[in-house]
C-alpha cells in the first residue's frame, strides 16, 4: 500500500527522503549550542585526519610489503617467524600473494600416533596381541576399519570446532538445507501452477510463473555455492594433509629417506600417495559430504511430507523399499574400495616408470636403451589398462541392475504410491478429509470434465490434481534423493579404497618417524629394524665409533647384511681421515651410520650435532652432487636458504669468494648473475657440480666434513688445492676414496675390505713407525712376488729346454717315453695316440732341418 501512494506523488520519491532527512537535520543543528557544534566540527575534522592518516599507512605498509615480496620472490626466499612459521610470497596477479605455514606441534604428533599405529581391535587394523604393530592394509570396503580409518583422518583435517573447515562445511550444510527447503517449495508451487492452469485463474497463474522463476534464480545461486563451496572443502582438507604430510615426511628423522630404504611400506611410491591419492581422496571426502548429506536431509523432510499427505501405508511401503534395494545392490556390488586402491598402486608403479626415465634420461641416451625403457613402459601400461578394463567390466552388470532399480522399479513404485489416496483414501493420511471422501474418476478425466452445474466437484477434482501434481513431485525428488544415496554407496565404496591409501602412507610415515618397529621377542630378526640396539650420540667434539657394526640395512622385517663385523676408531678436530677400500667394501656406510641414514644397530657412534655448518657441524658431500631448484646462489648456499642467509647478515660477496675459492669465479658471469634460474644439473659440467659442492662446503664452514668421492670428477691440478683450502678453514676431513694419493692430505688412514672375507679392517696413522712398517711389508710382499715371477719364468725356459732336448735332438727324432706310448691305456685309446703321434711325429718330419 505505501508504495502506491508514494506513486501517486509527482516528485522522485528518493529526493523526498532525502528533502526530509535534510530538514531534520537542519533543523536539529538551529537548536544545538555554538559550543556543540565547535566540538562536533572539531570531532568530525580529527576523525578525518585519523583516517586518512591510518589509510596512508596502510597503503604504505601495504605497498612495502609488495615489495618485500617481490623481493623475496626474487631471491626465492622468504620469512621466518619466532613460533617457527614460515612466511613465503607466491606470485598472485601481478604481485605478489603473502602465506603463512605454520609447523604441526609434535605434541599433536604423539596424540595422532595413536590413532595411527594403535587402532582399536575392533576396527580389525591390527595383530590381537600386538596392537602396536602398524595396521597391515586391511581389505578397504564399508567396514569398521574404514570408519576408523576416516575419522582419524577427520582428525587432521578438521582439527579444531573452531578452524576454518568448521565454517566451510557449516555453510555447506546451510545451502544443502535451503536447497532442499527450496525443493520443496517447488514441489508445492508446481501443484500450485498446474491447479491454476486447469481450474484457468489467469491472474494466480501468472502470479505462480513470476515466483516460480523468482525461486529458480535463488535456487541456482544456491547451486553454484554447494558446488563452490564443496571444491573449497576439498582444497582445505587437501591443504592441512599435505601440509601434515610434509612436516612428517620431511622432520629432522629423516623419514623420507628412511620410508623408501628401510620401511618399505609405501614402497617407492611416496610421490604418487601425496598428489594423486591424496587429491582423490579429498575430492571424494568433499563430495561425499553434499552427494550423502543432501539425499539423507531430503529422505527426512520428504518422508515426512509424503508421510502427512499419503498417510503411514505409504511410508512403510518407501522405508521397505528403501531396505530391500539398499541390501540387494551391497550384496550384488563389486568390492570397489579394494579395487579403486589396488588401482592406485597401479598407477603409481605406471608413474613411477616415468619418473625414473625422465631422471637418467641422459644416462639411458648415451646408452641408446630407448627401446628397452619403451618396452618397459608398455609393460607397465598393459598392466594398469589391463586392471581398469576388469573394474570396467565390472561396473556393466552393476550399473545395470542400478539404473534398473533407482531408476524404473522405483517410477513405477512412486506412481503406486501417489495413486494411494486416489483408489485407498482410507488407507492414506487424506482418508477423512471432505476432499478425498468423494469417490472419483481418474484426475485426468476430471481436468476435461470441468462445467458450471458441478463447481464443487470441480473444486475436489483441482485439489486432488494439485496434490497430486504435488506428491508426484516430492515422489520425483524422493526417488532423486534415494538414488542418490544408492549412488552414493559406491563412491563411498571407493572412497573408502582412497582412505585406506592415505591411512596407510600417514600409520607408516608414523612408523618412521617414531621408529615404532616392534615385534615379539621370537619374530624379531637380527640386525632388522626391530633390533635396533645402538646408540647415536650427537654432541661430541669429535667422531668415534666403538664396536659398531656396519650392517647395510635391509626392508622391515628382514635382517640386514653385515659387512664389517666391529669397527672402532676415534678423531678428534684436525685428524684428518682417509677411509679406503675396494668397492663395496662399505666406505660410503660408514658416513650413512654417522649421518644417521643407517641405523647403528649396536655400539657406539658419536659425532658432532647438527648437520650442515657451524662449531658443532658435520657436513656430507655425497658422491653425486644435488643441486636444488633455484637460482644460482641458493646452488652455493644449500642447504641454507636465503632467508637464513640475509638474517644472518652475509652478503653475495661472501658467496662469491666461496666460488672462486672452489674455482668456479667464472660462474656468475657466465650464468647472468645470482638469481639466474636453471635447471643447474643440465647446465653444469661433472666436474663443476662436484666443485659447486665444495664451494657450499667452503660456504657453511662446519667443523667436521665428509667427502664421498666429492672430488673424484675434479681435475688434478685443482683437486689438492681444495683439501689445503678445507683444511685452512678449519674443517677436519674425513675422505672416502679408493685414490690413495690423497693421503698426503690427511693424517689417518682406516683400510677396508682387508681379509679374505673382505671384512676385516685397518685405522692407522700416516707416517708413523708402524704405517712405515706396514708400507715396508708391503713393499717386501710385492718384491717376492715379483721374485717368484722371475723364478717361475727360468724354470719355464728350462722345461722348454729340456723338452727341446728330449724330443727333438740334433735333427734326430727321439723315442718318446713309456707314458706317451701309452703303456696301460685302453685299445682304442691307445691307437688314437698312435695316430695323433704319428700325425705329429710326420710334422716334426718335415719341419726339422
Ligand atoms: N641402501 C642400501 N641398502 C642395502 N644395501 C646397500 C645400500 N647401499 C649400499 N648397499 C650395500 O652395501 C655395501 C657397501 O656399499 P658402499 O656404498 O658402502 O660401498 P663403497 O665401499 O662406498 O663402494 P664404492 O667404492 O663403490 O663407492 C655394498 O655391498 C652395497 O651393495
Amino acid at each position: 500500500m505505501a508504495a502506491q501512494s508514494t506513486l501517486r506523488h509527482a516528485d522522485d520519491p528518493i529526493s523526498i527522503l532525502l528533502k526530509h532527512y535534510v530538514d531534520r537535520i537542519r533543523a536539529g543543528l538551529m537548536t544545538t549550542s555554538r559550543t556543540a557544534r565547535l566540538l562536533a566540527a572539531v570531532v568530525l575534522t580529527l576523525g578525518i585526519i585519523s583516517s586518512s592518516y591510518g589509510s596512508y599507512k596502510w597503503y604504505t605498509k601495504r605497498r612495502k610489503e609488495k615489495e618485500t615480496g617481490r623481493r623475496l620472490l626474487r631471491r626465492n626466499s622468504g620469512l621466518r617467524g619466532k613460533d617457527g612459521s614460515r612466511t613465503l610470497f607466491v606470485p598472485y596477479k601481478h604481485s605478489t600473494a603473502r602465506v603463512t605455514i605454520y609447523p604441526t606441534k609434535p605434541t599433536t604428533f604423539d596424540a595422532h600416533r595413536r590413532l595411527f599405529l594403535q587402532p582399536p581391535r575392533a576396527a580389525g587394523l591390527s595383530d590381537s596381541s600386538y596392537p602396536q604393530v602398524p595396521p597391515p592394509q586391511t581389505r578397504p570396503g564399508l567396514n569398521l576399519a574404514f570408519l576408523h580409518q576416516f575419522l582419524s583422518l577427520l582428525n587432521i583435517m578438521v582439527p579444531r570446532w573452531s578452524s576454518k573447515e568448521t565454517g566451510l562445511l557449516f555453510s555447506h550444510s546451510i545451502f544443502l538445507l535451503l536447497r532442499t527447503y527450496l525443493s520443496l517449495v517447488v514441489a508445492r508451487l508446481d501443484g500450485e501452477i498446474v491447479r491454476d492452469l486447469v481450474g484457468g485463474k489467469g491472474r494466480a497463474f501468472i502470479w505462480g510463473i513470476a515466483k516460480w522463476l523468482a525461486i529458480g534464480g535463488f535456487a541456482s545461486y544456491t547451486n553454484a555455492m554447494i558446488k563452490f563451496l564443496q571444491s573449497k572443502i576439498s582444497i582445505a582438507f587437501r591443504t592441512r594433509l599435505t601440509r601434515y604430510i610434509h612436516d612428517l615426511y620431511l622432520s629432522d628423522k629423516l623419514t623420507y629417506y628412511k620410508l623408501t630404504n628401510l620401511d618399505g611400506g609405501v614402497g617407492n611410491q611416496a610421490d604418487q600417495f601425496i598428489t594423486q591419492d591424496l587429491t582423490l581422496f579429498c575430492d571424494a571426502a568433499a563430495s561425499l559430504y553434499s552427494s550423502l548429506g543432501k539425499p539423507m536431509v531430503d529422505l527426512v523432510v520428504f518422508n515426512y511430507q509424503l508421510y502427512r499427505s499419503l498417510g503411514p501405508l505409504a511410508l512403510s511401503g518407501l522405508l521397505a523399499n528403501y531396505f530391500a534395494t539398499a541390501t540387494l545392490l551391497r550384496r550384488l556390488s563389486p568390492p570397489f574400495g579394494k579395487l579403486k586402491a589396488v588401482e592406485g598402486k597401479r598407477e603409481g608403479e605406471f608413474r613411477a616408470l616415468h619418473a625414473r626415465l625422465i631422471a637418467n634420461a641422459e644416462e639411458v641416451a648415451f646408452y641408446g636403451g630407448d627401446a628397452m625403457e619403451k618396452v618397459e613402459l608398455d609393460k607397465g601400461f598393459r598392466e594398469l589398462k589391463g586392471w581398469m578394463e576388469e573394474i570396467y567390466r565390472l561396473k556393466i552388470r552393476y550399473n545395470m541392475l542400478e539404473d534398473f532399480i533407482l531408476k524404473y522399479s522405483w517410477s513405477a513404485f512412486g506412481y503406486l504410491i501417489t495413486a494411494l489416496p486416489v483408489f485407498l483414501p482410507a488407507w492414506s493420511g487424506q482418508g477423512d478429509s471432505d476432499d478425498g471422501a468423494t469417490p472419483t474418476p481418474s484426475p485426468a478425466t476430471t481436468t476435461t470434465g470441468v462445467s458450471e452445474a458441478n463447481i464443487e466437484h470441480n473444486t475436489h477434482s483441482s485439489t486432488r490434481m494439485r496434490s497430486f501434481i504435488t506428491n508426484k513431485r516430492l515422489m520425483l525428488s524422493l526417488a532423486d534423493a534415494g538414488s542418490r544415496i544408492m549412488y552414493s554407496l559406491k563412491d563411498l565404496s571407493e572412497l573408502a579404497g582412497h582412505t585406506s591409501r592415505v591411512y596407510t602412507l600417514i600409520s607408516t610415515l608414523h612408523r618412521v618417524h617414531a621408529s615404532a618397529y616392534y615385534l615379539p621377542p621370537s619374530q624379531i630378526a637380527p640386525y632388522s629394524p626391530s633390533d635396533i640396539q645402538g646408540t647415536l650420540h650427537l654432541g661430541f667434539g669429535g667422531v668415534r665409533l666403538e664396536n659398531v657394526p656396519v650392517v647395510a640395512p635391509s626392508l622391515f622385517p628382514s635382517s640386514g647384511e653385515e659387512l664389517i663385523p666391529h669397527l672402532t676408531f676415534l678423531l678428534r678436530p684436525g685428524d684428518h681421515l682417509l677411509i679406503t677400500g675396494p668397492n663395496g667394501a662399505g666406505k660410503s656406510a660408514v658416513a650413512r651410520l654417522l649421518a644417521g641414514l643407517w641405523p647403528v644397530y649396536r655400539g657406539l657412534v658419536s659425532r658432532p650435532r647438527r648437520v650442515g655448518a657451524g662449531d658443532d657441524g658435520i657436513m656430507f658431500l655425497p658422491q653425486r652432487p644435488y643441486l636444488p631448484q633455484g637460482t644460482l646462489r641458493d646452488q652455493v648456499i644449500y642447504p641454507a636458504t636465503a632467508a637464513d642467509v640475509s638474517a644472518a647478515g652475509r652478503a653475495d660477496a661472501e658467496v662469491q669468494e666461496c666460488l672462486e675459492a672452489a674455482k668456479l669465479g667464472y660462474l656468475v658471469d657466465r650464468e647472468g648473475g645470482w638469481d639466474t634460474r636453471k635447471e643447474w644439473k643440465d647446465v653444469l659440467s661433472g666436474g663443476e657440480k662436484q666443485r659447486v659442492g665444495l664451494a657450499r662446503l667452503f660456504f657453511a664452514s662446519p667443523r667436521w666434513a665428509v667427502l664421498d668421492e666429492a672430488t673424484s670428477a675434479v681435475s688434478g691440478d685443482v683437486e689438492g688445492g681444495l683439501f689445503e683450502g678445507c683444511k685452512e678453514r678449519g674443517i677436519t676431513l674425513i675422505t672416502l676414496s679408493t685414490r690413495a694419493s690423497l693421503k698426503r692430505h690427511h693424517t689417518h688412514l682406516l683400510t677396508l675390505g682387508l681379509g679374505p672375507h673382505g671384512d676385516e679392517w685397518d685405522f692407522q696413522r700416516i707416517g708413523t713407525e708402524q704405517e712405515k712398517q706396514s708400507v715396508e711389508t708391503e713393499l717386501q710382499e710385492l718384491r717376492d712376488r715379483l721374485k717368484m715371477v722371475e723364478t717361475w719364468r727360468r724354470r719355464r725356459e728350462e722345461i722348454e729346454r729340456e723338452l727341446d732336448r728330449v724330443w727333438v735332438g740334433a735333427g734326430d727324432v727321439l723315442e718318446p717315453p713309456d707314458y706317451v706310448n701309452g703303456a696301460g691305456m685302453g685299445e682304442g685309446e691307445r691307437d688314437r695316440r698312435a695316430e695323433v703321434q704319428g700325425a705329429e711325429d710326420g710334422d716334426e718330419r718335415d719341419v726339422a732341418p
